[in-house]
């Protein structure tokens, strides 16, 4: 089971008002009554939430709990046993992963998927083949078509990714070669290449040293807020979580037991039972968050 939610270490951009109703035309994702089995596991039981455009919405829970269940019905990976998932308010429910990547969900992974021989540079230009217009039979009239232009125009684009993330220096390396997390960060990378409208990251920070976690949840934040992806994240460590999110599903035993602000989930009863036992509740209660100038 992962720790207690505690206080974060550091005060990151605060979201907008996480309280209000969500409108319809506010709502890029939404699960209705999400149930997953698996022979006779239950992994998750009657699931409903939605995610609304540009949020930083996070999902927790103790190990087991179902994040990494929900967050492959949202992506394709596993199509529930009942229940629907609605993408910009299409049923999405029947689609196939590369389907709904290229109606703009995107994701990484818990465990790197990187191409180890290959450089940074390539890995990252992988991502966006599917925007590429241009393909195999275009691409031998390279300077007749518009197969030149698009190419420069996805190379800008793919090194401004490569700014962005700040891994300039690394961008001819073999994959392979890098520290764990500079990977991760190549992987974001490739990700953020597809231009997905929803990222979904699973445990981006998972692994990382304290220094690589800040960088990381800078960039995430970011990502969330100059790129305008809506981002889902599920995420063990609990301090970041309840420092960048705008709101937190929390999950046990492939349940909801809580969802709201980072302060509503913190003040939960069952989301501290859930976390600490109920016998424990009183020893250690969870910080609300501290706002650093
Ligand atoms: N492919 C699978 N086949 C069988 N059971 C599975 C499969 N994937 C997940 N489960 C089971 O479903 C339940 C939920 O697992 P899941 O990985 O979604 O939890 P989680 O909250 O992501 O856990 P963790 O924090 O450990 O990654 C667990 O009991 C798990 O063993």
């Amino acid at each position: 089971m992962s720790g207690a939610p505690t206080a974060p270490p550091r005060g990151y951009a605060q979201p907008a008002d996480a309280t209000r109703a969500a409108s319809p035309s506010d709502v890029i994702f939404e699960a209705r009554g999400v149930s997953l089995r698996f022979g006779g596991v239950q992994a998750l039981t009657d699931v409903s939430f939605r995610i609304r455009k540009g949020e930083l919405f996070s999902i927790i829970g103790p190990n087991g709990a179902g994040k990494t269940s929900m967050v492959n019905c949202i992506s394709g990976r596993y199509r529930p046993t009942d229940g629907k998932v609605y993408f910009k308010g299409r049923d999405v429910t029947g689609m196939t992963p590369n389907h709904r990547a290229s109606l703009g969900i995107g994701r990484t992974f818990q465990n790197l998927a990187l191409f180890g021989h290959m450089t940074v540079l390539d890995n990252i230009m992988v991502g966006r083949h599917h925007l590429l217009k241009n393909n195999f039979f275009t691409g031998s009239l390279y300077w007749l078509t518009g197969a030149r232009k698009e190419e420069l125009s996805h190379r800008r684009e793919v090194e401004e990714i490569i700014d962005f993330l700040e891994i300039q220096h690394v961008r001819k390396a073999t994959a392979g070669t890098l520290s764990y997390g500079l990977r991760k960060r190549v992987e974001l990378a490739r990700a953020i290449a597809l231009k997905p409208d929803l990222i979904l990251l699973d445990e981006p920070m998972a692994g990382m040293n304290l220094e690589e976690k800040e960088d990381m949840a800078r960039y995430i934040v970011d990502l969330n807020e100059e790129f305008g992806m809506t981002v889902v994240m599920i995420e063990h460590d609990m301090g970041v979580v309840m420092d960048i999110s705008h709101r937190v599903m929390v999950l046990e035993f492939g349940k909801k037991i809580g969802e709201g602000s980072p302060e509503e989930v913190l003040a939960d009863p069952r989301v501290k039972r859930a976390y600490l036992g109920e016998d424990d509740e009183e020893e250690a209660p969870p910080q609300p968050k501290q706002e650093v100038a």
